[in-house]
């Protein structure tokens, strides 16, 4: 079973991956952008440059999915176990779907459309995905940015994307809210993962 923990930076990802990890020993716990391959090295590099090409860091990004897929996720799938990945496919709907957006070169008539098509050939879809939920100031100012301004601008377009993906897709998606403490919020996701896991088998 496929599980994708996903939300604005700052949400929380990070710390219900690690508790995840400690819950369930068995389980393969992964994450995007990589942090282990050239690909993700790459993606690193353009998350680092400031005038990064939105399209080509998009195809960065997807390059790194398509061999995430191939090396960690689809070998541990045919090996039954649980996969936890903390941002998968949706990071690329909700944040290049803004950013493509945003990029007055390009003439994308709905962006998120063509970064979900762009996937649907090659890749798998989540049999849950964790949405955290958390307002953008919180989420800026718990990723401690720099430019908190810009970024919380940024994140709201993304959030409102992230809402756009919950609508069209209220199966696979469960809703936690991340203003909650970490305890809280680990049951919930416990909960929710709990509740697939059940219904899968
Ligand atoms: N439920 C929570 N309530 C308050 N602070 C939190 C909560 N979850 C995480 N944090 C803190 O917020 C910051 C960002 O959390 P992190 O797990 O790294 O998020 P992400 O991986 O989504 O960027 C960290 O300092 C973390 O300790
Ligand atoms: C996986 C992925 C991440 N990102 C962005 C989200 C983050 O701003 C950045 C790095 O991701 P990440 O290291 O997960 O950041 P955080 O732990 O703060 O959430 O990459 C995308 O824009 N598209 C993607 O497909």
């Amino acid at each position: 079973m496929l599980v994708t923990l996903e939300g604005l930076d700052g949400s929380g990802k990070t710390t219900v991956r690690e508790a995840l990890r400690e819950r369930y020993p068995d389980a393969t716990v992964t994450r995007e952008p990589t942090d282990d391959s050239w690909y993700g090295e790459a993606v690193y590099r353009s998350i680092a440059d400031d005038d990064a090409d939105p399209l080509a860091e998009l195809f960065l990004y997807t390059a790194d999915h398509a061999a995430h897929l191939e090396r960690v996720i689809r070998p541990a799938l045919e090996a039954g176990d649980l996969v936890i990945s903390d941002r998968y496919s949706d990071s690329r709907f909700a944040y290049q779907g803004a950013t493509l957006a945003d990029a007055p070169a390009y003439d994308f008539a709905d962006p998120i459309e063509y970064v979900v098509d762009l996937h649907r050939p090659f890749s798998i879809e989540p049999d849950l995905t964790i949405y955290l939920d958390l307002d953008p100031e919180t989420a800026a100012e718990r990723a401690g940015t720099t430019n908190k301004f810009e970024r919380t601008a940024y994140l709201e377009t993304v959030r409102e994307n992230y809402e756009r993906l919950l609508e069209r897709d209220p199966e696979r998606f469960v809703r936690v809210d991340a203003t909650q403490s970490p305890d809280t919020v680990l049951e919930a996701v416990v909960d929710a993962l709990e509740d697939a896991r059940q219904s899968d088998r």
